[in-house]
């Protein structure tokens, strides 16, 4: 339970404050209102077309923090009661989006819309309003490494100085326009160009987090169970899926990227931080992942099958993993980006925030919850006859 007495990094008391939380319904929305309602006496005005990952927190009305969180189904898109939401809190928190890699290219209209477009009246209301603005970006506007550019024999190549993702120093590099994979990034790159502006030209507070590559319970869904049967999450939903059916994980493109991942429960404790600091927090740019954390795909899917074995008993196959391109997976205009390791040295210094969890223990609490969540449904989906 929250207590009355909770300190900011400047040992200052932290005043209650009322949150208008966009896309709470979703998994990182899931995590950060939980983490609200257990640990702080915050309220959140939770915004989203969906609440199926936070009903637990909405029912029964006898939880203790009942009176804190109340959900309001608002599509941003058109919905004239956004703007008097923002008004009410203190600080708005913006995380809607479409933000799965298989829409980028196949609906890059719907993806440039999402991502900027009706992000925007989001960051006119509070800039007019003066509200504080939490804007959720992504690693993904750094596009590609520089380091993917040189030779494949160059000693350069592990140089820190070519692939380190830093804030304030690193350039955005994406493909060409028809890699429509691009999509997403660029709008978000540019939604974070109109947010800085804004706090330069008209003084908006706001703060910018560009997540690397969160992971945990309640990512996306499991097609055929929660979500479609067609539909392609984000990795860890696919190779979950894989693993609880008994299939081999696919490895696009011959799983070379590399990417580094960080717990949900880790990196909300540094959302709360910037919550909770305003001082420290407002004007910045925050990466917030876990550079210990780093694998190539492959690697992930060889872990994962390890851990997956582990936790629920059942043997790995004895051909694991399953090779196919890009385009059979994702269709034409994909493309990927090669190596994303965040730099550390700002948010370390703003918010002294440092993740903890390691890949294979994370990966060991997050499969634990799949079998748990899913195993039995997808058995009986398996069993069910197909309708002729
Ligand atoms: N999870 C990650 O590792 C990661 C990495 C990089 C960036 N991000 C960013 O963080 C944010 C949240 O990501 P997530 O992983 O929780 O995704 P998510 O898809 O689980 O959550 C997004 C939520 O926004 C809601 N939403 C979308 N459009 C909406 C609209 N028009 N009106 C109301 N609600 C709407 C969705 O219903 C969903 O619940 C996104 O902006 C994403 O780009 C996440
Ligand atoms: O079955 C699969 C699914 C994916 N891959 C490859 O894994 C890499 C990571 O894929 P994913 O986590 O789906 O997405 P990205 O990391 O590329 O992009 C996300 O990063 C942050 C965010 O902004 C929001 O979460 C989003 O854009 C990738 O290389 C896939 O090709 C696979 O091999 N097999």
């Amino acid at each position: 339970m929250a207590s009355a007495a909770r300190l900011d990094l400047d040992g200052n008391a932290i005043k209650p404050m009322t949150i208008c939380m966009i896309g709470a319904g979703g998994f990182i929305g899931s995590h950060l209102c939980e983490k609200l309602m257990a640990e702080t006496m915050h309220k959140v005005l939770a915004v989203d077309v969906y609440n199926d990952k936070i009903r637990h927190l909405l029912e029964p009305a006898t939880h203790p923090w009942s009176d804190r969180i109340q959900f309001h189904r608002i599509n941003i898109k058109h919905d004239s009661r956004l703007e008097g939401l923002i008004k009410m809190a203190d600080l708005t928190v913006n995380l809607a989006a479409i933000c799965t890699p298989a829409d980028y290219n196949t609906r890059p209209l719907d993806t440039i819309y999402s991502n900027f477009i009706d992000a925007l009246p989001v960051v006119k209301y509070c800039s007019e309003n003066n509200k504080r603005l939490i804007h959720f970006s992504t690693c993904e506007v750094y596009g590609k490494t520089i380091r993917s550019f040189l030779p494949k024999d160059s000693p350069l190549r592990q140089d820190p100085a070519y692939y380190l993702l830093k804030e304030d120093a690193s350039p955005c590099i994406f493909g060409s326009i028809e890699k429509q994979r691009w999509s997403y990034a660029c709008a978000k790159q540019l939604i974070e160009r109109l947010i800085y502006a804004e706090g330069a030209e008209n003084g908006l507070e706001f703060t910018i987090v560009r997540p690397f590559n969160w992971i945990g319970p309640r990512m996306d869904f499991i097609p055929g169970i929660d979500g479609p049967s067609g539909g392609v999450p984000r990795v860890l939903a696919c190779f979950s899926n894989n693993l609880l059916r008994h299939e081999p994980l696919k490895l696009v493109d011959g799983g070379q990227s590399q990417r580094t991942f960080v717990y949900i429960k880790d990196a909300i404790e540094a959302v709360l931080l910037m919550i909770d600091n305003p001082g420290r927090a407002n004007g910045h740019i925050f990466n917030v992942g876990n550079p210990n954390n780093e694998a190539t795909v492959r690697q992930l899917a060889e872990m994962m099958t390890e851990v997956y074995a582990k936790v629920s008993g059942e043997p790995s196959l004895e051909v694991p993993t399953v090779d196919v391109s890009s385009k059979e997976f994702y269709g034409e205009g994909y493309d990927d980006s090669d190596k994303r390791i965040p730099d550390m040295t700002i948010i370390n210094k703003q918010l002294g925030w440092n993740p903890k969890t390691s890949l294979w223990d994370l990966l060991e609490s997050t499969l634990t919850y799949q079998h748990r969540t899913y195993a039995e449904a997808i058995k009986q989906a398996i069993a069910k006859p197909v309708a002729s």
